[in-house]
């Protein structure tokens, strides 16, 4: 019998720690130091740099494609930090939003060879903690007894591999009665995850019938859109109209995912945000911050729609890749209906990137 933390647990430890600027150890061959670049201290890059060794920034192919420095793992670039290397010089790579006002950040010079597994686990560390994807990381000899001494989160990394990329189940937590404007037959159903990440939430309108395709909508978290009324986006009117057409029909299910910003939480997008003001469109933005234009997985809705006991939906999206997620994940789409609300002069032009380059139904 143990009390101790299994491997999932251990990265929700580090997720926390990366968050608050403290270091990790990744033990394996090699083992790894790793701190989040958004998150680094002054006082913290001294001591690393203290250390000696080679240390490296590393960061997505993405955010390398923009800086032009070699990403000589395919997926990823390894920077050599300079020894007089500076915070400001840290978050100038890992943070494009001074790019246009200073685009000459090289050159680099970029390790080649050697394993980069650590790396690609420290980048997805940081992407999951909802950080910028930019982590310094320093091979260190011995990374048990290095943790120990400091007193760091140690993690296998052999372990950490896989588990970063696996999914967690989701359980029902509670599920109470919620009148709502458009049906008073509205009830709030939680998930939780095992693994300290996000909740979930379903509204399910009426009492839906679980033998037929139930009227489903995916909709993925938009603080801006949803509650502030934004109009750069369509998400608002999309939230409304999804549950006012689940009022008229008398039935329906609403999965509220926790996906803020496709997946980069709400800092993230402010950050892209930011580019889009600086004349960049949604997609070009999120892979200049070194993100994927979309990084949400939508087999946890699956998994939710299957907890609740539907196998069947009438889904109500215009993207085509939750389509395909769905019944890749095992639900059958009978049916999709478009949404298509909420277009205005602010949105028009993302609205057409999206139909443009995400795919998404005109
Ligand atoms: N990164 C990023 N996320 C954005 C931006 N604008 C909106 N979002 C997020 O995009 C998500 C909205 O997507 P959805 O409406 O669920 O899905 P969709 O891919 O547009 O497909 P539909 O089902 O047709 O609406 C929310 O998580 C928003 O926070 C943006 O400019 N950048
Ligand atoms: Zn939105």
């Amino acid at each position: 019998m143990t009390l101790a933390p299994d491997i999932i647990e251990q990265l929700a430890r580090a997720r926390a720690d990366l968050r608050m600027g403290v270091p990790i150890v990744l033990c394996g061959a090699p083992s790894a130091l790793v701190m989040a670049a958004e998150t680094l201290s002054a006082q913290r890059l001294t001591d690393l740099l203290a250390l000696g060794g080679a240390p490296v920034l590393a960061i997505t192919a993405r955010r390398a494609q923009t800086l032009k420095a070699r990403a000589y793992d395919g997926d990823l670039a390894r920077i050599a930090l300079p020894e007089d290397a500076t915070p400001a010089w840290v978050q100038s790579i890992a943070d494009p939003a001074d790019d246009l006002r200073a685009p000459m950040k090289g050159p680099f010079t970029c390790a080649r060879g050697g394993n980069a597994d650590a790396h690609r686990a420290a980048l997805d560390l940081v992407k999951s903690a909802r950080l910028l994807p930019a982590a310094l990381v320093l091979e260190v000899p011995d990374g048990s007894e290095f943790a120990t001494r400091h007193g760091l989160t140690l993690l296998d990394l052999a372990a950490a591999t896989p588990a970063l990329t696996a999914r967690s189940p989701l359980h029902p937590v509670v599920n109470a009665r919620l009148p709502m404007e458009v049906s008073e037959a509205g009830r709030l159903h939680i998930y939780r995850p095992d693994d300290g990440g996000e909740e979930h939430y379903a509204i399910e309108i009426g009492r839906p019938d679980r033998s037929a395709p139930v009227l489903a909508r995916l909709h993925s978290a938009c603080f801006t859109g949803d509650l502030m009324g934004s109009l750069k986006c369509d998400c608002g009117p999309q939230l409304r109209a999804a549950l006012a057409q689940m009022g008229d029909e008398g039935h329906g299910v609403l999965l509220y995912l926790n996906q803020e910003g496709r997946g980069i939480g709400l800092a993230n997008k402010m950050r892209a945000y930011s580019l889009q003001d600086q004349g960049f469109d949604t997609v070009e933005a999120n892979h200049r911050l070194g993100f994927e234009d979309d990084e949400r997985d939508f087999r946890l809705g699956a998994d939710i729609l299957k907890s609740m006991g539907f196998s069947a939906v009438r889904l109500l999206t215009n993207n085509p890749r939750k389509v395909k997620m769905m019944t890749a994940s095992g639900i059958e789409v009978a049916e999709r209906v478009p949404l298509k609300v909420g277009e205005n002069r602010h949105n028009s032009a993302y609205l057409a990137t999206k139909a443009k380059k995400s795919g998404h139904l005109l």
